[in-house]
């Protein structure tokens, strides 16, 4: 069973090497039988040494000189070459894994990233890859030599007597034994350090990313706690896994020291009986050793193999995760040709099995038209942009753009006719003109400058000490949120998509920038069927239709007045923010009953 899994994960392992197999394989046994000819040969020039020492007979001499330089010449001139081979094979099987790693990443259903966190993500792609780097250029490696001198060692032992051999054998395999039974202990200490250090790492990235929170709350205290909690659990599976390892070594220790002291007196009777000579008795002790500690390190070396072994084992398990479809697969009904550009019918749709996040919604927009979604908090308005932009499949019910039923396009043809500007416009680390640029790569420096004029952030941008070239910083910290918007949509702008989808982050702006901003998205939507997420009604009183969404159904729909005059939920809301937007005092008059 044990050596079963130990298998089936090795041929994981090297599964990943690919075209690389035979290369690296060879410059591992190159290299490998290099290092153990040289620890072979030894007891036998020791035992020619000795005999000399006893007969005086030089052809024993002559041949122990001849086969050590014979080795050394052979281990120097051949070994840097096969280490090379192997290192550089190494290099590069490590590197494609990483990408391929992250090419999975970026073809990944959405549903993945929003299921896992990033920084669970970020261990597996630092730790588990560098454990099977340490599997290919050390682990191995380690094995391949210990594998030949054992054999070399077993098949010299019983060259020079067969019955001490066997003896010999014997106390040597108690070591492997007692070795492979710590293995166990240690590969689920190993496993569950993995999965702590994820966690630690988790609360790293949680840290980084919500500074800004961390700093206004001063929540310092807490995720410092939340940190140590984590640390203190790596800390405590780490010291029992030191504990394991040290009881292991004395007890190793005690192995070798046992079998080493009986062999020694055990030889020192027969050679006084004559049964062997004293060189037989010097090569077998230092091959007993030598076997002694090819098995030592035979246990350790699977032991660490192992924990090796499972990061690959979660690598292989994530190369397997299944990739976002070409295609939609939805659409159990096919939408009737009219000139909606986008409609959804009675679309249902949960994250999880046993609850419904949208209870058949239906909405339409016309070509050129407006329509915009409000409601509630959670009623499930980001979950229909998920679904138009083909996150998502919807469990029942059809979606259809520009009449034409989403099943029908690939996904890349989906994106391409849609942009979308998130409340929380992401901006890549690196230049202000390549991150615009993402939206048509092949646009022209002339065609960014457009889209900047017509998002309204020329002007800022050329302000800036090194203009277009001016660097964002991670997530575009280096810019206001204004700015950032006004850069995210002057990248819609440049796409130049039929359908926009926008989630309105005008409310989280100061007055100027969300007067800026709300030319840009004036520009923005020019010419375009638009869908908007509307966190403020007052800026949707124009739209073609208001779809009103509560707890994943449309409550109410039609225009602003239609609305209002209904004095439904739509009503209500509106009046709510009224009475917000207005200033203070006079908020503050009126409740005291003085206006
Ligand atoms: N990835 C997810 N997994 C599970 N449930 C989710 C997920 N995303 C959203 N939900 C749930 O789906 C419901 C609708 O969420 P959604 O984000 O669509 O609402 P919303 O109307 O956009 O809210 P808000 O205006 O507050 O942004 C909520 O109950 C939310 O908790």
């Amino acid at each position: 069973m044990f050596i079963q899994k130990l298998m089936q994960e090795l041929s994981q392992l090297l599964s990943l090497m690919k075209a690389k197999k035979r290369a690296y394989f060879l410059g591992l046994l190159g290299d490998g039988i290099g290092q153990a000819s040289v620890l072979i040969a030894l007891p036998f020039v020791f035992k020619d040494l000795t005999d000399f020492a006893n007969t005086k007979d030089p052809a024993l001499l002559t041949r122990a000189i001849v086969t050590m330089a014979a080795m050394f010449l052979l281990f120097s001139l051949l070994s840097p070459f096969f280490s090379y081979m192997y290192r550089r094979c190494v290099r590069e099987v490590i590197a494609n894994i990483r990408l391929l790693v992250f090419q999975r990443l970026s073809r990944l259903p959405f549903a993945y990233y929003e299921q896992h966190h990033s920084g669970d993500t970020m261990s597996r792609l630092g730790n588990d890859v560098q454990l099977m780097e340490r599997a290919y250029a050390e682990q191995l490696k380690t094995l391949c030599i210990i594998l030949l001198s054992l054999i070399g060692s077993i098949a010299g032992m019983f060259a020079l007597d067969w019955k001490i051999a066997i003896v010999l054998l014997f106390v040597s395999t108690l070591t492997l034994y007692v070795n492979t039974q710590f293995a166990k202990s240690v590969r689920r200490i190993g496993d569950q350090l993995q999965q702590q250090l994820g966690v630690g790492t988790e609360r790293l990235s949680d840290f980084l990313s919500g500074l800004p929170v961390i700093k206004m709350f001063h929540l310092q205290k807490v995720v410092t706690a939340r940190y140590t909690e984590a640390n203190e659990e790596v800390t405590a599976s780490a010291i029992k896994q030191g504990h394991r390892h040290a009881l292991l070594e004395g007890t190793n220790f005690f192995i070798q020291f046992v079998s080493f002291g009986g062999m020694l007196v055990l030889g020192i009777m027969l050679v006084a009986k004559q049964v062997i000579g004293l060189g037989v008795l010097v090569a077998l002790v230092q091959q007993q050793m030598l076997v002694t500690l090819a098995f030592l390190q035979l246990g350790q070396v699977i032991t660490t193999l192992q924990g090796s072994l499972a990061g690959a084992s979660r690598i292989v398990g994530f190369l397997q995760e299944p990739l976002e479809p070409n295609q939609y697969q939805l659409d159990s009904t096919e939408s009737r040709e009219d000139d909606s550009m986008l409609k959804m019918e009675q679309v249902v749709f949960g994250y999880t099995a046993d609850s419904n996040v949208l209870d058949e919604v239906s909405l339409q927009v016309g070509r050129g038209q407006m329509a915009a979604l409000v409601g509630t908090s959670g009623g499930g308005k980001s979950t229909v942009m998920k679904l138009l932009l083909g996150y998502y499949p919807p469990a029942h019910g059809s979606i259809s753009l520009q009449g034409k039923p989403l099943g029908q396009y690939s996904i890349a043809e989906l994106r391409s006719l849609i942009a979308y500007v998130p409340q929380d416009a992401f901006l890549f680390e690196g230049t202000i003109e390549e991150n615009i640029r993402y939206g048509c790569l092949d646009a022209t420096d002339e065609d960014v400058v457009r889209a900047s004029k017509a998002a309204y952030a020329h002007d800022f941008i050329m302000e800036l000490p090194d203009g277009y070239q001016t660097r964002t910083g991670e997530r575009g910290a280096k810019l206001s949120g204004g700015q950032r918007q006004r850069i995210a949509i002057a990248r819609a702008i440049l796409k130049n998509a039929p359908i926009l989808l926008l989630d309105e982050a005008t409310s989280a702006l100061d007055a100027e920038s969300e007067f800026w901003v709300q030319r840009a998205l004036t520009a923005l939507m020019r010419e375009k069927t638009v869908l908007v997420i509307a966190h403020r009604l007052s800026t949707v009183e124009h739209a073609d239709m208001i779809y009103v969404l509560h707890e994943g159904k449309v409550r109410e729909q039609g225009r602003h007045a239609e609305l209002l005059a209904k004095n439904g939920l739509y009503a209500s809301m509106y009046e709510v923010q009224q009475k917000k937007d207005r200033p203070a005092l006079e908020l503050a008059k009126s409740s005291a009953g003085l206006a």
